[in-house]
């Protein structure tokens, strides 16, 4: 058996111990999943400030090919270009109007207003190739952009294209939240609302820029990543979930191998101090009136991750270690402690499973005397089963020790007997009082007449030496009736009950109702 192990840790530090890997994991992950959202959002504001600017772009292109395309003209005197100037600012995209400026710095020819008298000319600065204005006399307060290009000509210094804002300021717009674009052009700056502004300054607040190659201008986008990380995190809960999820499994995971991480030694003796050895009952039932006359005890692990363990599962390994005398004493002192407190049936059998190494232990009679004095002098009879898988050493040590126990009123029973090589041996050597007959006889009855041969001759054997007989694995009418007519005293087996606590043990109501005169009797009777 691979035996599960919870180490001595207090409940407190076994829940820390297990946290902390699910929590190292949520953090690891955690961080991870920022990392990815982090890369994915920088990806993300990377590819919409090159799309923004390659848009804004276009619209300058649009701007430069129209304003070209004037200068190309052969003729730019106003009176001859203006129709055409007041055709291309209408039917360009983006274009809202254009003028020619002569070489003092004066507009002479504009495509709204036609040649211009004197008095409205003005002077225009023709330095900057691209320029954003607050607005012109028709429109003071919706920002324009001014694309200047110079004409490599005599008649004429060059052209001014203007655009409407209402073009870029689309271009800017975006959805998300928490990032704010800007198209920036010498020291003035245009926002997605057509607004002329300087970017706030915000804490934690960040400012990527793209500039174009082919104009002085650049797309910049001022941003918050933790806004944008909190607002990714909540787009995309389920990736938050997995790893909560994950985490927890792996907390869960770890708290198994934490539990099951002992050597199986350690784990027979915390198991022994945590009183996970628990006695379960068997009810014994006499021949005579078929009623409970005593129980034999048998050990389960309690196991806190396992359930309920049996007890081939670790007998052999503990009576191997020799963790059997502890784990045995345990289960004496608990079954004590729970039937010595209540008024038992007077010779009330109490059988024990005891293994060879409690046999050479030496504990073994005080132990019995304070098994029997939890319960009134003389009112139980304790019978303690030696079994054959482990050799007992007979010599004058082992009687010297039956006959301690005999004087205490305890009684030996040799168990599963007929099965191993050497139980005639210890009916010759050892002082017996009891035989239990092996449940592979007693289920050969009425199928199998070998079975049913030995059955007999151990209990005529029994009979000529006058020990009592238990049969056990009592599991129907056809083997009762036999058993009880071939002269057993003790019958236990699935056909009365199945082993159970003590708790349920107590609510059965075949031993509180026995009546107790028959029984007594029956029980002088059985019992030689
Ligand atoms: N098929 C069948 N089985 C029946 C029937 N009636 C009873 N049994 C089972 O037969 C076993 C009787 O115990 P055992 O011969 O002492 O055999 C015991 C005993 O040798 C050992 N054991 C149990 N408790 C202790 C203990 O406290 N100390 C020691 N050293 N060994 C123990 O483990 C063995 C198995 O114990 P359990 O699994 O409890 O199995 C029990 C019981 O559940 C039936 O009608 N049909």
């Amino acid at each position: 058996m691979q035996f599960p192990s919870i180490e001595p840790l207090g409940r407190s530090q076994r829940i820390l111990l297990t946290m902390l890997p699910g929590l190292a994991l949520l953090m690891l992950g955690g961080l991870l999943m920022l990392y990815q959202f982090h890369a994915g959002i920088q990806h993300s504001l990377e590819v919409q400030l090159a799309d923004k600017l390659e848009k804004i772009e276009q619209i300058v292109d649009q701007a430069q090919r129209t304003g070209e395309s004037m200068l190309q003209q052969p003729s730019l005197d106003c009176q001859l270009i203006y129709p055409e100037m007041r055709r291309q600012a209408t039917a360009q995209p983006y274009v809202r109007s254009m003028r020619l400026i002569d070489h003092v710095g004066r507009v002479y020819c504009d495509s709204v207003i036609g040649w211009h008298a004197p008095a409205y000319s003005q002077e225009y600065p023709r330095t900057e190739r691209l320029q954003l204005w607050r607005g012109n006399r028709l429109s003071p307060w919706h920002p324009l952009l001014m694309l200047w290009l110079e004409a490599k000509r005599a008649d004429v210094s060059g052209i001014q294209v203007v655009v409407d804002s209402d073009y870029l300021k689309d271009r800017l717009a975006h959805l998300e939240r928490d990032s704010w674009f800007y198209l920036h052009i010498g020291d003035r700056w245009l926002d997605e609302n057509g607004s002329m502004t300087f970017p706030q300054a915000r804490p934690y607040w960040q400012q990527r820029s793209l500039a174009s190659t082919r104009y002085p201008l650049a797309v910049v986008m001022d941003y918050s990543m933790p806004k944008m990380l909190l607002q990714r995190l909540g787009q995309e809960p389920d990736q938050l979930i997995l790893l909560l999820l994950f985490s927890c499994t792996f907390s869960w995971g770890f708290h198994r191998l934490l539990l099951r991480s002992g050597a199986p030694s350690r784990e027979l003796q915390r198991a022994v101090r945590q009183q996970e050895f628990i006695p379960y009952l068997q009810p014994l039932v006499d021949t005579q009136h078929l009623q409970w006359c005593g129980v034999e005890v048998l050990m389960r692990w309690h196991h806190p991750l396992d359930g309920m363990v049996l007890p081939e599962l670790f007998i052999p390994f503990a009576e191997s270690t020799g963790h059997i005398v502890a784990m045995t004493r345990s289960l004496m002192q608990q079954t004590a402690a729970q039937l010595g407190a209540l008024t038992l049936p007077a010779g009330f059998q109490i059988s024990i499973n005891v293994s060879a190494a409690y046999v050479a232990d030496g504990s073994l009679p005080a132990d019995c005397a304070a098994f029997l004095s939890a319960f009134p002098p003389g009112s139980i009879r304790l019978t303690l089963e030696l079994t054959e898988r482990e050799l007992i050493t007979t010599g004058p040590d082992t009687d010297a020790l039956l006959v301690q126990l005999h004087d205490l009123g305890v009684r030996i029973a040799i168990d599963d007997f007929g099965t191993g090589h050497s139980s005639l041996s210890y009916l010759q050597k050892m002082d017996v009082d009891e035989l239990k007959i092996d449940r592979s006889f007693v289920a050969g009855i009425g199928s199998d007449s070998l079975s049913a041969d030995i059955l007999d001759s151990i209990l005529q054997l029994a009979a000529k030496l006058g020990l009592t007989v238990v049969a056990e694995g009592v599991e129907c009418m056809q083997q009762e009736d036999y058993l009880r007519q071939h002269g057993a005293h003790l019958l236990q087996g699935y056909r009365y009950a199945r082993p159970m606590p003590i708790s349920e043990f107590l609510l059965r109501p075949e031993w509180h109702n026995r009546p107790s005169e028959p029984r007594t009797r029956a029980h002088a009777e059985v019992h030689p």
